[in-house]
């Protein structure tokens, strides 16, 4: 087999991606995209902006899209560890308002794929998280936008119990809920349909 393997997710297109890990006395080594090896196994990207972020304990960013030029996501923890929580806004989508989460974290060689349509958001279980994303398009600020992180109707089941206290920016503190903006994503040739 290669070094990278999918793990599908209950929400179609959504996919972990299982990574070799070559280990010996000094420590280990991996190899975290690999453009031929990825699209053998299905995934053919074209990145063109890497991310990096860091946070201590607590912090909690997202949901997170962008409502022109989607963005594409292959994330890693370098350090650390998280609760990463992606909810398919694609319209149309069987799986549509609904969310899948999943710890990563520095060591378990996991990456998470979040495809363009995807709200997408975090919470840090660890001090010192290094979190490190390709994104297959560039950052648009006056297209940056969001859901609050516990929408009611998405109802996220975020590890809460693991963290003392919650850090939250202000613009995350007051993103809309899904059912305020649906009718925005929905007009025709605004937003991703399937
Ligand atoms: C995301 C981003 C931010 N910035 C700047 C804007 C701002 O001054 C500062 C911090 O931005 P934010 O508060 O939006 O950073 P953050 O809350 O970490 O935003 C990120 O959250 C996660 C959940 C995602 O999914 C990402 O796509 C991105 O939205 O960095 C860039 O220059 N380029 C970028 O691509």
């Amino acid at each position: 087999m290669g070094k990278f393997k999918i793990i599908e997710t209950p929400i179609k297109d959504l996919v972990l991606i299982e990574t070799k890990i070559f280990r010996d006395n000094r420590g280990f080594f991996m190899e975290t995209y690999n453009q031929k090896e990825f699209e053998e196994i299905g995934l053919k990207l074209n990145f063109v902006q890497d991310n990096l972020s860091l946070s201590k304990k607590g912090v909690l960013r997202g949901l997170h899209f962008q409502f022109k030029y989607p963005q594409g996501k292959l994330i890693r923890v370098i350090k650390g560890k998280v609760y990463d929580v992606a909810v398919d806004l694609r319209i149309n989508s069987p799986t549509f308002g609904k969310w899948y989460g999943v710890e990563l974290t520095g060591e378990n060689g996991l990456a998470f794929y979040i495809p363009e349509g995807f709200a997408h958001g975090f919470l840090t279980l660890e001090d010192d998280t290094y979190f490190f994303y390709k994104c297959t398009e560039i950052y648009y600020p006056e297209y940056d936008s969001g859901i609050i992180w516990n929408d009611p109707d998405i109802d996220i089941k975020w590890p809460l119990e693991k963290v003392e206290e919650l850090i939250i920016s202000e613009k995350d503190k007051n993103l809309p809920k899904l059912k305020d903006i649906i009718d925005k994503l929905k007009e025709e040739g605004n937003w991703i349909k399937i």
